[in-house]
């Protein structure tokens, strides 16, 4: 039975870790919740909780509707564990699209497949945004060796300038890039109007899209039909039942690492030796049901503790990002499952250690104390950074680890740590589904759909009413006649003229055709022409 939390008395301390430290030796991976608040009494309390949690998990495993809003099955379980899938052709077709992966990556490597104008792929592009970006990020900043595989580039969002960079850089090599547009819904504006614009530059430089562009999309979705009517070099599905934060293990995660030449199988062994341990229908005994106890005892239930991710290696940067759209995404939600207003989530952030200790942990150690900091550890150090002048950088990472951990203590901070004896494909694939299963069994605590996300809907209709109200005040504004904002809104039938005054500053601001009077700094005294 572990001592309650406190961080004054070695002995109780020690006790304490000893009791709660979680260990597989096959996964090469401990937890150590120790430097948690949570106690016996909560983990007496929330075990029938945690029975509930953990049957709601095996019935999402064989296949129940877990995603009810969407009318959804959730299988990413299934990608590293096909036998799992309900029936068997879902679980062929799951074998089937890793072995053609496999083979794709290959064939782009060893310059079987070549682009249209002849020799070999020279870059990867890859646009896609959320999910479908952040994934093959991470995969590549975590993986990629360095000089294998191909050099590979991406673009997450409609930034024109962002877009400008990427393709300024690959400029001459475009006609030997590959181009892999991802979009689960196949619908998302985002990534479709990057991909236009992509498209167009290409083409410019003498490609031919078809033989470098590759789909990976739910089948039938808009980017598939196009792709399969211009006969892309290839189309990988992105499962129905594959949310776009869970889809490491598909297509978005597997092909990047097949492009690298990195191991996609040890990534999914990993994280199938993960699932398995994370199955034990026992609080103490899974490192899931660990974590998420401590998340909820952390923040009482309601997320009043930020997740602070502080990995102590450089390839897992970009983690805490990834982890942000996976807990984030799933947990932050209005309304529980029983439609009462709850206003749950998580907030994560972080970037590295010990990197962070100079800049934010001043807050974490003596400002307000609204977190807990997950550390994340690996034992490996290369055999090419030797010990100099008595200093090893491997063992001066570790001491700055212990001491941000002492440190966070001593002032009554919570923390937990993640620690992997080797970091490699296997044991990513290891931490990506423990994080999956910890905010799957969160979600059940907390009584919310992990599944679906709501809220991103309200942001893209409101989008897309700007840009029609853009559409039409420039219409308005073609006959030449200046306006001002309020006679704009009337004539636009729009009570609200303050959308108006942003789309005009944009407007203004990139085409000279338009024409301002009046003071930018009193926005009701402005007036705007198009000459
Ligand atoms: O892969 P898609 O369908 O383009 O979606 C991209 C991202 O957008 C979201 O649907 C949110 O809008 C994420 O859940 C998803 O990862």
């Amino acid at each position: 039975m572990p001592a309650d939390f406190d961080g004054s008395n070695p002995a109780t301390r020690w006790a304490r870790f000893c009791d709660l430290l979680w260990y597989d030796e096959g996964l090469g991976l401990w937890l150590d919740v120790s430097r948690m608040a949570l106690n016996q009494r909560d983990i007496e309390g929330m075990q029938p909780a945690f029975a509930k949690a953990f049957a709601a998990m095996a019935a999402l495993e064989s296949g129940a509707i877990a995603n009810p809003d969407e009318q959804r099955m959730v299988g990413h379980y299934w990608l590293r564990t096909p036998e799992l899938a309900p029936d068997a052709e879902t679980a062929g077709h799951i074998a089937g699209e890793i072995d053609r992966i496999e083979a794709f990556g290959h064939q782009v490597l060893a310059g079987g497949l070549q682009a249209p104008g002849g020799g070999t792929f020279t870059d990867v592009l890859w646009i896609g945004i959320g999910g479908s970006g952040l994934g093959p990020l991470l995969v590549i900043e975590a993986l990629q060796a360095e000089g294998q595989g191909l050099p590979f580039h991406f673009i997450d969002n409609v930034d024109p300038q962002g877009i400008s960079r990427i393709l300024g850089r690959l400029d001459d090599r475009l006609g030997t890039t590959l181009v892999i547009v991802v979009s689960k819904s196949g619908g998302t504006p985002e990534p479709r109007i990057a991909m236009e614009q992509v498209r167009a530059r290409l083409e410019q430089r003498g490609g031919r899209w078809a033989g470098q562009a590759v789909a990976v999309t739910m089948v039938g979705s808009r980017l598939d039909r196009l792709a399969e009517a211009e006969q892309w070099l290839a189309r990988f599905d992105m499962f129905d039942w594959v949310g776009g934060r869970t889809s490491i293990t598909s297509a978005v995660g597997l092909l990047p690492a097949a492009l690298t030449g990195t191991d996609l199988r040890a990534f999914l062994d990993g994280a199938a030796a993960m699932d398995a341990a994370t199955r034990a229908a026992a609080l103490t005994a899974n490192p899931a049901a660990l974590l998420a106890a401590s998340w909820h005892v952390a923040g009482h239930g309601r997320g009043q503790r930020d997740m602070v991710v502080l990995p102590y290696r450089d390839r897992l940067a970009v983690f805490s990002r990834y982890l942000q759209q996976l807990v984030m995404e799933s947990l932050g939600k209005k309304l529980s499952r029983d439609g009462q207003v709850v206003n749950q989530g998580i907030a994560v952030y972080g970037n590295k250690g010990s990197t962070d200790q100079h800049a934010y942990v001043q807050q974490l150690r003596d400002g307000v104390d609204n977190f807990f900091v997950s550390f994340i550890e690996a034992l490996d150090d290369p055999a090419d950074i030797p010990a100099l002048a008595g200093e090893r950088p491997g063992d001066v990472l570790e001491g700055f680890l212990q001491g941000t951990r002492t440190a966070l203590m001593e002032s009554g901070r919570q923390s937990l740590t993640i620690t992997l004896r080797r970091f490699d494909a296997r044991s990513l694939g290891a931490l990506v589904a423990l994080f999956e299963r910890a905010v799957g069994l969160y979600a059940e605590l907390v009584n919310v759909n992990a599944y679906d996300q709501p809220g991103v809907e309200a942001g893209k209709l409101a989008a897309a009413s700007i840009l029609d109200l853009q559409g039409r005040l420039e219409g308005l504004l073609a006959d030449g006649a200046p306006r001002t904002l309020e006679a704009l809104g009337q004539e636009l039938q729009t009570a609200d003229p303050e959308p108006l005054f942003w789309i005009l500053r944009h407007l203004s601001a990139n085409d000279p055709a338009y024409r301002v009077s009046g003071s930018w700094a009193e926005p009701a005294s402005l007036a705007f022409a198009r000459v």
